[in-house]
């Protein structure tokens, strides 16, 4: 799939699924619900504060009687029963809506209801930027801080299963860092080189990784050329592994904030997707991601 109307598409194919939307009083996030609804995409279980839903969804002529309501005030009990309904097979995935991304991520990881695995959780947004012929994947811009030489390892593989499902079946990924050369002195150099190497030993597979790469020979051919960078990934990266949170947010706020482009984003190596979007993302974004949401539990 090269594009999001690819991905409502395979959606609307496959849906209906059931969300649980944890504090949805937003009025972005019932937008995006509505239209999931509408397409046939999702259906949503609503927990949050309802009286607020109430104002909200008659501000914008969305009827409620569409939906289950589940009103919890307190933002880290809703995002608790969000979560809960997934475990108890009551939900398919879990939405964030009006909460903090640390509040639902902690309820993700609770250990009596949460959607644990074992695995590493991670976060990756799908980006379809104007000008480029490719889907960019960029991970980790919500969950994991500062992510070592295995947990980055980890990362690459959730990436790449989204990458898989959008059917994508060698992604080239790029281990992004503020230069192309290995510096002793910054460690996420030696990170991308190490992660580089484990994909050539064969522990890291189903895409090509490459490392260290600044993030223009990772995705303009144009620019690795002029530096004389000869590598699969160079100029064609997929998959842009951040080195850590703030360079990996930052990368996904600049493309929303200063650049033509489309998105969504989902945590995925959880028991089942959790849609993750920021809360200043438009609707079309968080339809995207319910989408997105839709096609990994399918395909699980
Ligand atoms: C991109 C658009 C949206 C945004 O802009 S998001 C904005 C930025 N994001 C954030 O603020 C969230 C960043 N992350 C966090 O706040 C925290 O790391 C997070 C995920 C809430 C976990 O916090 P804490 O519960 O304090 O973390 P902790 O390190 O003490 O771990 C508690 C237990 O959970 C486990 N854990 C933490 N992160 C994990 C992961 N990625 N995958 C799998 N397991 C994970 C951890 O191993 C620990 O387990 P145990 O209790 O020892 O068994």
């Amino acid at each position: 799939m090269r594009n999001f109307e690819e991905v409502v598409k395979f959606a609307r194919e496959r849906g209906p699924k059931t969300i649980s939307v944890a504090c949805c009083h937003d009025k972005e996030v019932l937008m995006a619900v509505e239209m999931a609804r509408k397409e046939k995409i999702a259906n949503a279980i609503l927990i949050g504060d309802i009286e607020k839903t109430r104002e909200i969804a008659s501000s914008i002529n969305i009827d409620l009687d569409n939906y289950e309501l589940i009103d919890i005030k307190d933002l880290s009990e809703a995002s608790l029963k969000a979560v809960e309904l997934v475990s108890q097979g009551k939900s398919d995935m879990v939405m964030k809506g009006l909460v903090d991304t640390s509040i639902i991520l902690k309820a993700v990881l609770n250990k009596e209801v949460g959607l644990r695995t074992g695995n590493v959780l991670s976060h990756v947004a799908v980006f379809d930027v104007e000008g480029y012929d490719r889907l960019f994947f960029i991970t980790d811009a919500a969950m994991n801080l500062a992510p070592d030489v295995n947990v980055k390892k980890q990362i690459i593989e959730n990436a790449c299963t989204v990458a898989h499902s959008l059917d994508i079946d060698t992604p080239k990924v790029a281990a992004l860092c503020a230069k192309e050369k290995v510096n002793p002195k910054m460690q996420d150099t030696i990170d991308a080189k190490e992660l580089e190497e484990m994909c050539e030993r064969g522990e890291i597979k189903g895409c090509i990784v490459g490392g260290p790469f600044a993030l223009d020979n990772a995705v303009s051919l144009e620019a690795a050329n002029h530096k004389g960078i000869n590598h699969p990934v160079a100029g064609k990266a997929d998959i842009l592994l951040a080195p850590d949170i703030e360079a990996g947010n930052i990368l996904y706020k600049s493309l929303v904030f200063f650049s033509k482009s489309k998105n969504a984003g989902v945590i995925v190596g959880a028991k089942a997707p959790i849609i993750l979007t920021s809360r200043a993302d438009n609707e079309e974004t968080k339809l995207n991601s319910i989408a997105l949401g839709v096609l990994m539990a399918a395909k699980a």
